[in-house]
């Protein structure tokens, strides 16, 4: 099995809610509410749930854009000298942010669009100390090659690419300055179906080239389906399941797993109708004022009293790394979201429409 990249501990970021006019904190949004997983090196992980569910907060504090309110963030880079990112001034994390890079979600705001690409590369090389002059520009030429662009297309502005080629010039950024983990939050949703695939088999392709570690956020579960190793299913700042992402997709242990996956569309139509979509009853939690105990506790049909006042944390249910936050997660007989059929070899390339 491979090392922890990265080691999240109890994580929070709460959020204050300031209100009156001397703007009193009278409440904080629980954006991330004690969450713990591991991001192993050269995995894929996945990270998914609803709009709201803390997922861009989470990668957010990983990227150290917030300080997180408590928890730790260990990085083990070359595996050398572990580092608590979520405790560091800023002056000690410089070394620390060539590591950890974001491929955005929006190529169109992105990047700037009064600067040539070679700038817009060329800038990140620079300040990193990693080239200069001449040999900038081939450092430029040398990833715009890597992700598919034409190295003569330098001096070209973002308004000259296509929405695909402009994720890529994105992509070529994040990978100026040799990180070991990349995050792509929804970095693909912004682009057609068909761009999409080639940015997916893209992202594979130089994973492999050049050993990244992905931390993969999307609401799309079929892209996360296809690309990622492990995922994590987050609801109301918390995450409440982590498994290997066939066993997730076959055997989902937790009731919201159950039911985000069955509200998926099933790409393949001879598994349509096989299962049927959940109907959650209630609303999301308000992360301003979560309920005490599970977080799910009032939309579960299998909830105790033990579930209304202490919350779960993750635990192993099975020997592949599969685990569940949930008291009852041995006992529970869940739907299988896909007939346990469904998984496609996410080692293909994804085929393009
Ligand atoms: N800077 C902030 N100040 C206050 N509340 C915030 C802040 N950033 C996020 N939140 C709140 O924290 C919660 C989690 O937001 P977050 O953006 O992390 O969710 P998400 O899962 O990434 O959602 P989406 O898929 O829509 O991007 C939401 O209730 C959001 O309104």
């Amino acid at each position: 099995m491979s090392r922890s990249l990265v080691e999240v501990r109890d994580l929070k970021m709460h959020f204050p809610i300031k209100a009156g006019l001397l703007r009193k904190t009278v409440g904080h949004v629980k954006a991330v509410d004690g969450v713990s997983f591991d991001i192993l090196e050269g995995e894929t992980l996945g990270l998914v749930g609803e709009s709201g569910c803390g997922k861009s907060t989470i990668t957010r504090a990983l990227l150290r854009v917030y300080e997180p309110t408590d928890g730790q963030m260990i990085y083990h880079g070359d595996g050398e000298n572990p580092a608590d990112l979520a405790s560091m001034d800023e002056e000690t994390l410089t070394p620390y942010r060539r590591d950890i890079r974001l491929v955005f979600q929006d190529p169109q705001s992105s990047l700037n669009p009064r600067l040539p690409v070679v700038d817009i590369i060329g800038e990140v090389l620079a300040v990193n100390g990693i080239a200069t002059g001449s040999e900038l520009r081939d450092h430029v030429a040398d990833l715009m090659q890597r992700v598919g662009l034409r190295p003569e297309m330098m001096h070209r502005y973002p308004h000259a690419f296509s929405g695909g080629e402009r994720q890529r010039i994105g992509i070529a950024r994040a990978l100026a300055p040799e990180p070991k983990l990349l995050i792509a939050d929804e970095a693909v949703s912004a682009l057609d179906v068909s761009v999409q695939a080639q940015t997916i088999n893209l992202l594979m392709d130089l994973q492999e080239e050049f050993g990244l570690t992905y931390l993969f956020v999307s609401h799309d579960l079929s892209v996360v389906q296809h690309i990622c190793d492990r995922i994590a299913v987050m609801y109301v700042g918390n995450i409440v399941e982590i498994a290997p992402t066939d066993g997730l997709f076959e055997t989902p242990r937790h009731p919201y797993t159950e039911a985000l996956l069955s509200a998926a569309p099933i790409p393949d139509p001879t598994l349509r109708g096989k299962s049927s979509r959940i109907r959650l009853p209630g609303e999301v939690a308000d992360p301003a004022n979560p309920p005490p105990g599970c977080p799910f506790h009032p939309r579960c049909r299998f909830a105790t009293d033990i579930c209304k006042t202490d919350k779960p944390g993750l635990r192993g249910v099975s020997t592949d790394g599969h685990e569940v936050a949930c008291h009852h997660a041995d006992d529970l007989t869940l739907a299988n979201a896909f007939d346990g059929a469904a998984s496609p070899q996410h080692d293909q390339p994804m085929e393009t429409a």
